[in-house]
């Protein structure tokens, strides 16, 4: 897997005078697309069942088109996936078949573990302020697994900006789909804001992101149980091939705390962070340190700002550069102070390279091997970069770092 950039999603349709909200109570009368759109016709091959016809698809993809770009979208449903949970894309035919030569599609055995939630470590509960939250029910360490899940939906945004009474119909029939235990799911989901139910859950809970070179918003329906925190528990990975989400700790968590996640980028001040959350997701943050005393805040803010100071000069590779070993020392101190444990592994490899840029390849190789140890529960520490430690623990000498700065 690979640390998942997507954020979580506020408010898709945020042009909001383009926001028509057609009022689809009844999703099993959907109408059809009107003849300025081209619906796809099968193949007439009467003979072929309809469920091989248009194989992996588990119903005749259905399409709506751009007038001005002629751009075509579909929305595509495969009711078998991940063993009966079912997926449905709204997106383009280019990107559909490349999804469809994806291990998510040709290797079942990828989604063996996923999706069970029988005996999770968690309950969900209700929390003052932020509704339903996940609650650990049992001691979860560093690196355990909380959800890992497969997405019920894949909506390409530009699919939407057309014409949008009729992306919100291609929504609801992405949704109709669905198998019916699957639907339930769906719909259990929060909605913070009155209007088109299927759209609101898509709005409240999709994660927002590149997926397949596109913009798309993936809803998965038990990662966004997860409240946001400005110092999270947990973190979370993406794997686009798989199309797996999954939650590990980042630390220990004992029973009765809630499991949180971040929705956005914690290393930012208060304000700065409290904007973000308002602007993308429409909610004002209540977490512990968003209503901590000004005080602390104040402390918080400041530390903020010398991290992000710091991780400016050590990123920095110009001739210039002042990066230190002192500089990366005082950036792992402040991550810890902080709280942000997501952060330690970018820490440990800025001060890998640090040590090695300054001749110390003693210093280089104990932060390397720290870097690789936080491996998975790491928000920095992509497979590139691990490729990068892994490469300046073999030979710290022969690393570009060496003896730079
Ligand atoms: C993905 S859902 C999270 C689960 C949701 N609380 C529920 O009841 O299902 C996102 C919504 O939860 C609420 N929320 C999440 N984190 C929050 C926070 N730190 N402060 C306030 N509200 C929060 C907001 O209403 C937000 O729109």
């Amino acid at each position: 897997g690979q640390p998942l950039n997507y954020l979580f999603q506020g408010d898709f349709c945020s042009i909001s005078e383009k926001c028509i909200y057609p009022n689809f109570t009844n999703t099993e009368q959907l109408p059809e697309a009107n003849q300025q759109h081209i619906i796809q016709e099968p193949p007439k091959q009467e003979e072929i069942k309809p469920e091989l016809k248009y194989a992996p698809w588990t119903e005749e993809p259905q399409c709506i088109t751009d007038k001005e770009t002629k751009e075509e979208f579909c929305v595509y449903t495969n009711a078998n996936f991940a063993s009966g949970r079912g997926i449905s894309f709204f997106t383009s035919p280019k990107i559909a078949a490349k999804v469809v030569s994806l291990p998510a599609f040709t290797q079942p055995d990828v989604h063996k573990h996923v999706n069970n939630f029988t005996d999770p470590p968690w309950e969900v509960r209700n929390v003052a302020d932020r509704g339903n939250g996940l609650f650990a029910i049992r001691t979860l360490h560093r690196g355990d697994e909380i959800v890992s899940d497969t997405p019920v939906g894949v909506y390409q945004s530009d699919a939407f900006f057309p014409d949008w009474p009729q992306g919100y119909k291609y929504l609801h029939k992405a949704f109709q789909q669905l198998p019916k235990a699957t639907r339930e799911i769906f719909v259990k989901m929060a909605a913070h804001n009155p209007g088109d139910p299927i759209m609101e859950r898509v709005n409240t809970n999709a994660f927002a992101g590149e997926f397949e070179g596109a913009p798309h918003f993936l809803l998965y329906p038990e990662t966004a149980l997860m409240n946001h925190d400005c110092r999270p528990n947990a973190m979370y990975y993406h794997d686009p091939s798989t199309l797996v989400h999954a939650t590990y700790a980042s630390r220990t968590i004992h029973p009765g705390e809630e499991i949180t996640i971040t929705y956005a980028n914690i290393l930012e001040p208060r304000a700065q962070r409290q904007e973000a959350l308002t602007q993308t997701w429409g909610f004002e943050c209540k977490c512990s340190l968003c209503t901590a005393d000004p005080a602390e805040v104040r402390k918080s803010d400041n530390r903020i700002r010398r991290i992000q100071e710091l991780q400016g000069f050590l990123a920095d590779w110009s001739p210039d550069s002042i990066g230190t070993p002192n500089m990366a020392r005082e950036l792992l101190k402040l991550y810890e102070e902080e709280g942000v444990h997501a952060a330690l592994g970018t820490g440990h490899m800025f001060a890998a390279l640090a040590y090695n840029a300054d001749g110390d390849m003693k210093g280089a190789k104990k932060h390397a091997k720290l870097a690789i140890e936080a491996g998975m529960v790491n928000s920095g520490v992509k497979d590139g970069d691990r490729e990068e430690m892994e490469s300046l623990l073999r030979d710290p000498r022969h690393h570009w770092s060496y003896n730079v700065r």
